[in-house]
């Protein structure tokens, strides 16, 4: 007979866990080091309120699997700092759930598909922002450069010529605001929305203090940047010849289908595209070159690689990757060990459900204790940094289900095959050409992470010293 709400730490009364969790917090730092910490004590069901919400935080494969495969689980939170970024509405695709987000979904993936997602002229993009950032760093080749923003402009640049037919300048300032604005954005809170979100009338006592004014001021820029953007579509458009997602987007308004979609959804879709596709990357990015430098064998062991399957001679292409499993490794290993997305995106129980022996009532938010996963005892020496913990002794890569980097099940990342192909080219690209090292003087960059709605590097810098090839 299945038990009530799952175990957790004593309630307070109104608040619930919330004064538990800011005294943890100030011990552990991070929010999936607490939720660990608890689960250890209380179960792989924790059970938790956050104010006036449930929250319950899921832990171990075998539970993060049967919580993203049953249809129940598939709904998104309710609560107030979720809806802050949508117009107040449930819309958009990452937080919409039920027949908004089918059909967003579905919508989005056709459109994505028809301007070569996941085909060859996707892979020209990633190539040409590529040539673009190694020309920067030949530019101040030999200086120490702070990393952690590098990546940000190509990564837009990649998603944003699908979706809105364009890309800009990596030192463009416009585009070096908007990404900054979405760095800010997910430093406000982490991914359960913080206080914000269990306590929202909290927003007309300390407006400043718990980051009301400032997500608002950020969300208002950039609804501004991508209402000018859809509006010059409107102004541009060739009903018979989409140029990207915007306009087949716009084309589909048009048509006054039933299903059709409103402004506010499309704005809110490309702030989704925008948010769920920049940090994700870039992040994992700049933590992929922290341990490629923390850890110079490692580098070594990449450059071969590079040198014996491309060579000097030409750029490495996505049709390398599958010879270069050691390269492939380093990409695995840093998705585990720095798991940028550390409690995925919560769901939320569609209707009173199982799990386990207990039941999660409707509306529970739940977290899938995605870092724990990648970081637990199922992994041997989990805090090194050893790419060959994913490769046999004759040298094939390991796929290991204990990795689930971009969740499972039905609402699994859309993004999880560009971010892959952005990864090994941006890795490949760099260290055919460069050494990378930390300024003399400098110690090693730390791998403690910053909290947010995901995980980012603090800030360091690292020397790109031309390597001495021949490259034509
Ligand atoms: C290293 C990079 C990335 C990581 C680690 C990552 C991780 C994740 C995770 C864990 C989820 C939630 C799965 C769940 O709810 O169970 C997710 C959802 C999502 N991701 Fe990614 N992601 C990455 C890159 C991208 C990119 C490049 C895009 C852009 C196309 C993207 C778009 C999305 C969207 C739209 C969703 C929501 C899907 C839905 O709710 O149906 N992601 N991602």
């Amino acid at each position: 007979k299945p038990e009530s709400y799952p175990p957790g730490p004593p309630l307070m009364p109104i608040i619930g866990n919330l004064f538990s969790l800011w005294l943890s917090l100030k011990k552990l730092k991070y929010h999936h080091s607490v939720w660990q910490e608890w689960s250890k004590k209380y179960g792989n069901i924790l059970g938790l309120r956050l104010g006036y919400t449930n929250v319950v935080v899921v832990s171990g494969r075998d539970l993060i699997k049967e919580v993203s495969s049953k249809d129940v689980f598939d709904g998104r939170p309710n609560g107030f700092f979720y809806l802050l970024r949508s117009f107040n509405k449930k819309l958009g695709l990452v937080f919409s759930d039920g027949a908004t987000w089918h059909k967003t979904r579905r919508m989005v993936l056709k459109c994505l598909k028809n301007f070569g997602y996941g085909s060859r002229s996707m892979e020209s993009n990633i190539s040409e922002e590529c040539k673009a950032l190694i020309d920067l760093r030949m530019a101040d080749a030999g200086m120490p450069v702070v990393v952690n923003h590098m990546f940000d402009v190509c990564i837009v640049n990649i998603l944003w010529k699908l979706v809105a037919g364009r890309r800009y300048d990596l030192t463009n300032e416009q585009l070096t605001i908007l990404c900054d604005l979405i760095t800010r954005s997910f430093k406000v809170v982490d991914m359960s929305g913080g206080i914000l979100n269990f306590m929202p009338f909290l927003r007309h006592v300390f407006p400043n203090l718990i980051g009301y004014n400032e997500l608002i001021a950020i969300h208002d820029s950039l609804y501004d940047f991508l209402r000018t953007t859809i509006q010059e579509h409107q102004n541009t458009i060739d009903i018979k010849k989409p140029r990207d997602v915007i306009d087949m987007f716009l084309i589909e308004m048009n048509s006054q289908k039933n299903e059709s979609f409103s402004t506010e959804e499309l704005l809110v879709i490309c702030l989704d595209l925008l948010e769920a596709g920049v940090e994700t990357v870039s992040n994992t990015t700049v933590f992929m070159l922290l341990h490629i430098v923390r850890n110079q064998e490692v580098q070594r062991k990449l450059q071969y690689e590079i040198d014996t399957q491309v060579g000097s001679s030409r750029r490495p292409t996505l049709s390398d990757r599958s010879k270069m499993v050691y390269t492939e490794a380093v990409l695995l290993e840093t998705l585990r060990i720095s798991s940028v997305a550390a409690v995925g995106i919560p769901h939320m129980a569609l209707e009173d459900a199982r799990l386990g022996n207990y039941t999660i009532p409707k509306g529970t938010f739940v977290l899938l204790a995605i870092h724990d996963l990648h970081n637990g005892e199922h992994w041997k020496d989990s805090l090194s940094f050893r790419p060959e913990r994913f490769l046999t002794r004759e040298g094939n890569l390991i796929q290991d289900d204990w990795l689930m980097p971009f969740g499972s099940g039905k609402r699994r990342c859309i993004g999880e095959g560009l971010a892959r192909s952005e990864l090994f080219m941006f890795l490949t690209h760099l260290l055919q050409r460069f050494n990378l090292t930390v300024p003399e003087g400098d110690s090693l960059p730390s791998a403690d992470p910053i909290d947010g709605v995901t995980l980012s590097a603090k800030e360091f810098k690292i020397v790109f010293e031309p390597r001495n090839n021949s490259f034509m």
